[in-house]
């Protein structure tokens, strides 16, 4: 049977992986946000368009369920990894990948590639390198004021831009609430992921998530590493921290050389074929 895509999901964060070796598709906008839709569409929390074999690179394309394109993503890299390692693509456990955010390097821990670590790479709070507009700062535990609230936000960026809000009490409705206003503030330029952060010790903390281009969801890695990164810096965790999520728990450990690396699984869900009626829909 053809196979027009995967899905796999990682804690609850779906994706769709579409493969250009196998799957002719114009990654419009229109076709992006289709198949992404849960209603009207297979439904996921993005696209992992790949593997694009340049050379010897791996590179991957990694679109949100708005269209936009994001630089990293540290479950679909976990995710785009295990399709990998299925199709027969790599031979090693060790492999790096190539993102718009830079390069990430890739371990598969098990047999069956369902747990997966990443070296995320480095953070920096520079606003000009997450982006946040105005004068050139580390954005370190600033105050954001909003119409109807203030808050105290750290925001960095790991390939793609974080802003981590620490408070008492988090919860779905916070990050429902305030998630895309902070997402789409005209301080952030390219927009910005949003966590709220609760830390319940050195060693766990427990986000809720609203994701740039996405929405709410129920994980996410670049997040987990953000939001422990966040922490770190301002010295509320130690360097190796699990992230409680509502899909489950990443394991994050900031090695001295500023690397994050990010420990998680993967769960394939099925594979499909686009009907004759979507593919006339997908232009
Ligand atoms: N929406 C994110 C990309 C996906 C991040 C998340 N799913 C992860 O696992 O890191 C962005 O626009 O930067």
């Amino acid at each position: 049977m053809k196979v027009d895509y995967v899905k796999y999901h990682a804690l609850g964060n779906d994706y769709i992986v579409i493969d250009p070796n196998k799957t002719r598709l114009n990654l419009t906008m229109e076709n992006i946000q289709l198949i992404c839709h849960r209603n009207f569409g297979i439904g996921s929390d993005g696209i992992l368009y790949g593997p694009i074999l340049d050379g010897g690179c791996i590179k991957l394309r990694i679109l949100n369920p708005d269209g936009s394109e994001a630089e990293k993503s540290g479950n679909g890299i976990r995710i785009f990894s295990s399709y990998l390692f299925d199709q027969g693509y790599i031979n090693t456990s060790s492999f790096t990948l190539d993102t718009l955010g830079g390069e990430v390097l890739v371990t598969i821990l098990d047999r069956k590639g369902e747990l997966i670590r990443v070296d995320m790479g480095t953070v920096t709070f520079l606003s000009e390198s997450i982006p946040v507009a105005g004068l050139s700062c580390q954005v370190i535990d600033e105050v954001l004021d909003l119409e109807k609230g203030s808050f105290r936000i750290t925001c960095l960026s790991i390939g793609n831009p974080h802003c981590v809000l620490p408070m008492d009490i988090i919860s779905e409705e916070l990050a429902k609430q305030w998630g895309p206003v902070i997402e789409n503030h005209p301080m952030f330029p390219n927009r910005i992921n949003v966590q709220f952060l609760k830390v319940l010790d050195r060693n766990n903390i427990r986000i809720e998530i609203w994701e740039r281009g996405a929405g709410y969801t129920l994980a996410s890695g670049s997040s987990s590493c953000a939001a422990a990164s966040a922490a770190y810096k301002l010295g509320l965790v130690d360097n190796q921290v699990k992230v409680h999520m509502p899909g489950g728990v990443i394991d994050i450990d900031i090695n001295t050389d500023g690397h994050v690396h990010m420990t998680g699984t993967v769960s394939s869900v099925a594979s499909g074929t686009f009907s004759d009626g979507m593919w006339q829909r997908l232009e």
